[in-house]
This record gives structure tokens, C-alpha cells and sequence, in this order.
């Protein structure tokens, strides 16, 4: 996507240092600083710190993590001359990538993937070259799922857009919660893939952006995407949601997810399930916009199986921001000795999920229809059967 007329991805690859780079979101909006992650600990480091978030985003460092695996390890001839040891220290290494996070999925699954390409490669530089080609192949591909879900999901602006044009108010409003934009995917992003659409062919479009605490990613990352792109947007708190829905000050909900079940039960941000029961309240529909990296086809039971990850609470007691000198700082909230419990996610059940809007297109929120998009997965063994 372009920032200021550049194109910009929250991850490629350099050729020069051969190693994948990545935008430091947790600078943004106030600074644009470019990290490097030539080993295995700078990958698993950037994913828990957060320098990199959102589910495909995760999933596609993860796939660079395991060419990293080879990368960090390209002079070490004991590892290069011996096949089994070479696997082994791999599928160790992936297991170590893969606990990085656990609620987004796509973060197994991207290391899987490449992961299962590599150990079948034989010759060092071989598995190094097949990790990169796949890595790279992922994030044109997840670029390309984005670009779709865009074009699934501008028809349901635009269908509301329609609705409204004997109206005087033609605006069409919509809410999202968290960061599910380009910066959150490779272009694009999910939830928000929809709007920008919509607003390239020309229609009103004005977004809610919830600040989503305790990090602001809606706040920080959302509205600065939003932004740059033009399109009309208000910050609210995360509380907000169900009195502007109150007074039809809202549409359309679309959200992101970190982990989908097959049942379509959704892990998104904390919060969501608020903004899915306000919606319910208020009959205004509410999509989950997801690639298919996003769905769990072992699972069924999303309260009862997906991972919740439970962060540091320094990150609810502090809050950052920049100060009267433009320095980013953080100050504590609370009283110092008072505990805080950092939920990040939680479950939106499927009932309160009015429909997916997929790379290949829109389905309603039921296991008989999403497998109807993805009939290959039919046969994926759930853990239930
Ligand atoms: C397209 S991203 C979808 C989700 O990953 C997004 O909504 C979200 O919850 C991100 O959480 P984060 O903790 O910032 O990684």
C-alpha cells in the first residue's frame, strides 16, 4: 500500500542482506523504523514483542523464521554435512517459532508449510532455497487473498451504499475493532480490504475505529492506515460501539480473526464479542473477514479450543503515546501496586456471526457453508471425529 506516494509492506525480503525485514509497529504512527531479523531469536522476538502482529502478518514471518533456521546456520558444517541433524535442529527450531504466539493459527500454519517443503529437499542449500521460494510464495499469495476478500467484501458496501441513496445522509458507516488492515496482512489487510475497495470505486464511506486497549492498535495502526489512504474515520473508545449502534450511527461491522473454527466460531481481539452482541442487539450485520490460513479445520468448539493468550499486564498499566517533546513515552495508569489481567482475545460464537467474506467469497457462519467455499477441507479430520 503506498505511505506518502511510497510503497511500503510490513515485510519483504532484502536481497542485499539477504535476510527479511520488517516494519517496528510498535512505533507506529509516530515513527517508521525498519528491523532486521537475520536469526531465529529476532524472529521469535519480533513476533512476541509485536513488532509484527496480525494473523497473516504472523503467519508470513513465521515462514521466513524457518529460512531463517538455515540462513543463521549456513556456516556451520557439522549442521550442513549432516542431513538428520539438520532436520532435526529444524523441526526443533519451528516448534520454538510456533510457541511464539498461540491464538493466531496462521503462524503454524505458515511454518508448517514451509517447514514440510524444506525437510523434503535434500542438500543444504537446497532446503535454504526452497524455504525462501516458499516464504515468498506465501506472502504474494496471502497478498492475493486479501486483494479478493476486497473484492467479495465491497459488495456488501456497496449494497448498502444502494440502500441509502434516497437518504440524506448517503454515508455508509462502518465499525471495526483491532488492526485487521495492511499492517496486520502483507497488502491490503482483511476486515479493511472491503473499504478500501469500496472507496476507490467512489462511495461515502466514514469508518468507527475502535482504539482497541490495552495497545490502541485501532488508535494507532488503523487510523494512521486509514488515513493515509483518505478515508474518512473517527477514533472511539472500545466502549462506544453499542451506543453509536443505538442510535444508527452504524451499518456494517466488519472485523479480522486470529484463529477461525471450521463450526465458524471467531478469535479476534479482545472486545469483539461486545461489538458482536451489540450488533445482534441492534440488527446490524457483523462479518468476519478472513483468508483461509485463518480457519482451524481440526477444530469445532472455539470457547473451548482455540488458545487464549494472556499477556504482560504492564501492558494494560502502561499506555504510550508520544509527549510534549515528541518523544515516545509510556506512563503508568493505575496504582502501582493494583494487579491487571491481560486477556488479548476472545470468542465470538458463530450465532452472533452474520457471514465470512473469504478470498473466495461470502459465506454464512456455518460449517455446511464455509466448507461449501472450501470443499478440500471436507475431509480434514477434526478433532471431534
Ligand atoms: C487481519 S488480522 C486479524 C487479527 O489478527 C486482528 O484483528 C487481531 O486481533 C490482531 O491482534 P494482535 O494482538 O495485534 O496480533
Amino acid at each position: 500500500m503506498k505511505v506518502d506516494g511510497n510503497d511500503m509492506r510490513p515485510i519483504w525480503f532484502d536481497n542485499k542482506t539477504s535476510t527479511a525485514k520488517v516494519i517496528d509497529q510498535r512505533k507506529l504512527p509516530h515513527k517508521i523504523e525498519i528491523v532486521d531479523l537475520p536469526t531465529v531469536d529476532h524472529v521469535i522476538m519480533a513476533i512476541k514483542e509485536m513488532l509484527v502482529r496480525g494473523a497473516p502478518l504472523i503467519g508470513a514471518t513465521g515462514a521466513f523464521g524457518v529460512y531463517t533456521i538455515l540462513f543463521e546456520n549456513r556456516d556451520n558444517t557439522n549442521i550442513k554435512n549432516n542431513t538428520d541433524q539438520c532436520n532435526n535442529l529444524i523441526q526443533s527450531e519451528c516448534k520454538r517459532l510456533k510457541n511464539a504466539r498461540p491464538t493466531a493459527i496462521n503462524l503454524a500454519w505458515g511454518v508448517d508449510r514451509v517447514m514440510n517443503h524444506v525437510l523434503k529437499e535434500q542438500g543444504y542449500d537446497a532446503k535454504m532455497n526452497a524455504a525462501l521460494e516458499e516464504a515468498c510464495f506465501i506472502v504474494e499469495e496471502e497478498a492475493e487473498n486479501c486483494k479478493n476478500i476486497g473484492e467479495h467484501g465491497a459488495s456488501l458496501i456497496e449494497e448498502v451504499s444502494r440502500k441509502k441513496q434516497n437518504l440524506t445522509d448517503k454515508t455508509v458507516n462502518i465499525l471495526t475493532h483491532c488492526n485487521a488492515g495492511w499492517l496486520a496482512t502483507v497488502e491490503y489487510g482483511t476486515a479493511t480490504a472491503p473499504m478500501y475497495v469500496a472507496f476507490d470505486k467512489g462511495i461515502d464511506i466514514h469508518v468507527w475505529v475502535d482504539e482497541t486497549r490495552p495497545l490502541n492498535q485501532g488508535a494507532r495502526l488503523t487510523a494512521w492506515e486509514l488515513g493515509k489512504h483518505g478515508i474518512k474515520h473517527t477514533v472511539i473508545t472500545d466502549n462506544a460501539g453499542g451506543h453509536i449502534m443505538q442510535h444508527g450511527m452504524v451499518d456494517l461491522v466488519i472485523v479480522g480473526t486470529d484463529r477461525t473454527t471450521r463450526t465458524g466460531d471467531v478469535a479476534n481481539k479482545i472486545g469483539t464479542y461486545l461489538k458482536a452482541l451489540a450488533a445482534k442487539d441492534n440488527n446490524i450485520p457483523f462479518y468476519v473477514a478472513l483468508p483461509s490460513s485463518t480457519f482451524d479445520w481440526s477444530i469445532k468448539d472455539g470457547l473451548a479450543e482455540i488458545p487464549i493468550e494472556e499477556r504482560d499486564p504492564d501492558e494494560i498499566r502502561y499506555i504510550q503515546g508520544l509527549d510534549i517533546n515528541g518523544k515516545i513515552t509510556s506512563v503508568l495508569v493505575p496504582p502501582e501496586q493494583s494487579p491487571a489481567a491481560n486477556h488479548a482475545f476472545d470468542v465470538t460464537p458463530a450465532r452472533l456471526v452474520t457471514g465470512f467474506v473469504t478470498e473466495r467469497g461470502i459465506c454464512k457462519a456455518l460449517e455446511s457453508d464455509i466448507l461449501s467455499l472450501f470443499p478440500e477441507q471436507f475431509s480434514t479430520q477434526s478433532r471431534h471425529l
